[in-house]
């Protein structure tokens, strides 16, 4: 995917926010402040617990009898299709490379700012430090940094951005990626087979996946009620895997019957959801979910994140099985390649990229 001309992108000047944090300001800057109609509620006043969000025991898949996993099959295919998001336990990626992870992502935010500027995002890419999606001068701006990498396959990668310091970090982020994919190839499996198709449809259909890797740092905020960590929005991949660093406060958010329920996240559990791909191939039998990070007065927060998607040349369109009278086609079909660069080439805006391929 080619980076979008840079000569036609003005974004101003945007402010590093862990630099901005250090001053301890007594007034958040006008850019990240949020119109009166879309700051973020206070916990308080968000009604439905969280306590609901489907939790899947990934080994009763992988390891359980016949009617172990039958049920977590079932059990999955209530989630994706009623929540579009869900918690998994015992899902093989090591506890341990978990923490490395987390660790190796916070030495990374913590460098000085010199040092991870020498993996600068340039405007009209996505890949490195900095923050993406911003595309004009007078665009609102998340209390987040971001450092984004292309993981697979290799021609995605610039080698460049891949830091020597901390000394383990792209070691541990190539040995996690890997756990993450088989997560993710499995996870497609039984989401297929729980729509009543064969287990290696979406395998099939993806060829060599696309996987990029995020790593959100949401530095603490005086006035979190002004602010988004990150602006709602729903995924573009296929599947989204969120691991939220130990110690960090409440701050994923998912839009479920009209209102923001803060997730309260299990420990070790590793959060998935339902990206737009997967919305088109079943016609919206399983949607992707508007989600976005508000940020802590006192606690900063970490969370790392992969998309996974089908392959650049990959034409998408609604599968059969899930069109007829009743339900008919919503999406037309087009190219992923497409679609990603649409994605990455416009502010996150709830879930307004999908509108890309609706009829
Ligand atoms: C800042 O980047 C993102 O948030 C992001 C981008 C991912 C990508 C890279 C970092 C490298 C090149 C590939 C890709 C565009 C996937 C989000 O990814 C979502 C958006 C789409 C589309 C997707 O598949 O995942
Ligand atoms: O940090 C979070 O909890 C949300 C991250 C997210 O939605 C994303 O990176 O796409
Ligand atoms: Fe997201």
């Amino acid at each position: 995917m080619a980076p979008v001309p840079i000569s036609s992108i003005k974004v101003g000047h945007i402010d590093d926010v862990q630099e901005l944090r250090k001053n301890r300001p007594k007034t958040i800057p006008e850019r990240f402040v949020r119109d009166m109609n879309e700051r973020p509620a206070p916990a308080m006043a968000l009604s439905l617990p969280s306590s609901d969000m489907p939790v899947i025991d990934f080994s009763k898949l992988t390891k359980g009898n016949t009617q172990q996993v039958h049920s977590e099959i079932l059990k999955l295919a209530d989630a994706c299709e009623n929540w579009g998001f869900f918690q998994v336990l015992n899902h093989e990626v090591d506890l341990t490379l978990m923490e490395s992870m987390e660790k190796s992502s916070r030495e990374f935010f913590m460098l000085p700012l010199e040092e991870k500027q020498k993996y600068h995002m340039a405007p009209g890419t996505v890949q490195g430090y900095g923050q993406a999606f911003v595309f004009s001068e007078d665009q609102k701006l998340d209390w987040c940094n971001m450092f984004a990498l292309g993981i697979e396959p290799q021609f995605i990668r610039n080698p460049n951005l891949w830091p020597k310091n901390p000394a383990t970090f792209s070691e541990t982020v190539e040995v996690y990626s890997r756990e993450v994919r088989k997560l993710c190839q499995n996870l497609l499996k039984y989401i297929g087979l729980g729509l009543g198709l064969e287990g290696d449809v979406f395998e099939k259909m993806f060829g060599m996946a696309v996987q990029a890797i995020r790593m959100n740092y949401y530095p603490p905020c005086s006035r979190p009620d002004l602010v988004f960590g990150l602006s709602p929005h729903s995924d573009g991949s296929a599947l989204t895997v969120l691991q939220q660093a130990k110690g960090s406060p409440v701050g994923l958010q998912i839009l479920k019957d009209k209102s923001w329920v803060p997730l309260q996240l299990i420990p070790n559990a590793l959060v998935i959801n339902i990206g737009d791909t997967i919305e088109v191939l079943t016609n919206g039998k399983y949607k992707s979910v508007e989600h976005r990070a508000v940020v802590h007065k006192d606690k900063d927060r970490l969370s790392i994140v992969t998309f996974y998607a089908p392959s650049y040349e990959v034409e998408l369109s609604p599968i059969q099985e899930f069109v007829d009278e009743e339900n008919p086609c919503k999406y037309r079909r087009y190219n992923h390649g497409e679609y990603s660069k649409h994605y990455v080439t416009n502010k996150l805006q709830g879930k307004k990229t999908l509108d890309f391929a609706k009829i």
